[in-house]
């Protein structure tokens, strides 16, 4: 096994280890290839899941989920106004705030369903994944568009964004054109500078701050979703589902609450979300 490899099984093992427990009945599992030591970390605890429904986050997180033995539950099929108990998976990367980019492997619109709808969010990533701010290594916020709208959607992240280059995904060699989403859709990769954090925002004492010094993270997400044909962005910022609870909302927190990074040297760093908790 590559050291990228049991980094991430090690995170997932301690991740599952400290955020599964035997009472819990609705459990999100999202996508990706951390998620995969996930699902066999929850396997090997040995603890009776018939009680437990698994939701996942598309395709390859069912399939998963099936494989293991658990029982899954389609996103609309969860009881009205009941939260997952939690939610794990993986990111693209993650900055010091715990916002994340999400969406390379083309889930993010099911992910973020999952996450918003949790009461916490487990991440599980290797240390690859850990930079002070996003699009750092990972260089493109995926967006998932509707096709029609895929040529105008490109010309608004260029001429109203900024955006340097934005690429529609291609799909697998076998399969000529686009990548498509579980739902039908289009990826867009779109470049940005690293984003800006809220606390830089915050110590340079003004609003959302665009042009020479960049994006903040939760304005730029906003802007982008709000062009028409977007779907759904694959920034996850904002609240996350434990502070958004604390302050009686029930859905719609985005971010983790913790975050277990598989290091180089064998360990595991958590960062867990600062606050209210
Ligand atoms: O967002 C995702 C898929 O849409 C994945 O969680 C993300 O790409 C991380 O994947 P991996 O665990 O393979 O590094």
């Amino acid at each position: 096994m590559s050291a990228i490899e049991a980094a991430k099984k090690l995170a997932a093992t301690k991740a599952v280890a400290e955020n599964f427990h035997p009472e819990y009945r609705y459990i999100g599992i999202g996508s990706g290839t951390t998620i995969v030591y996930v699902v066999e970390a929850i396997k090997d605890l040995g603890i009776p899941t018939d009680q437990m429904s698994f939701v996942p986050t598309g395709y390859q997180s069912r399939q998963l989920i099936i494989k293991a033995g658990f029982k899954p539950l389609t996103f609309d099929s969860i009881p009205p106004d009941t939260l997952l108990d939690v939610c794990f998976d993986g990111a693209d990367e993650v900055d010091e705030e715990l916002n994340c980019i999400k969406g390379g492997g083309a889930c993010l619109h099911q992910e973020k369903l999952v996450a918003t709808h949790s009461k916490k969010f487990v991440c599980v990533a290797d240390y690859r994944k850990l930079q002070r701010r996003l699009l750092t290594e990972w260089k493109t916020i995926p967006i998932e568009v509707e096709p029609l709208a895929i040529n105008s959607v490109v010309a608004q992240l260029i001429n109203e964004l900024g955006s340097l280059g934005p690429r529609v995904r291609d799909g697998t060699q076998d399969k000529a054109g686009p990548a498509k989403t579980d739902q039908g859709n289009f990826i867009v990769d779109a470049p940005f500078a690293p984003l800006l954090l809220a606390s830089d925002v915050a110590a340079q004492g003004s609003g959302f701050i665009q042009g020479k010094t960049g994006w903040e993270v939760t304005a730029l997400a906003t802007r982008i979703k709000c062009i028409e044909g977007v779907l759904s962005v694959g920034i996850f910022s904002g609240e996350n589902g434990e502070h958004a609870l604390a302050r009686g909302i029930k859905m719609g927190g985005q971010k983790p609450s913790v975050v277990y990074f598989g290091m180089a040297d064998g360990s595991v760093t958590v960062k867990r979300a600062s606050g209210v908790l």
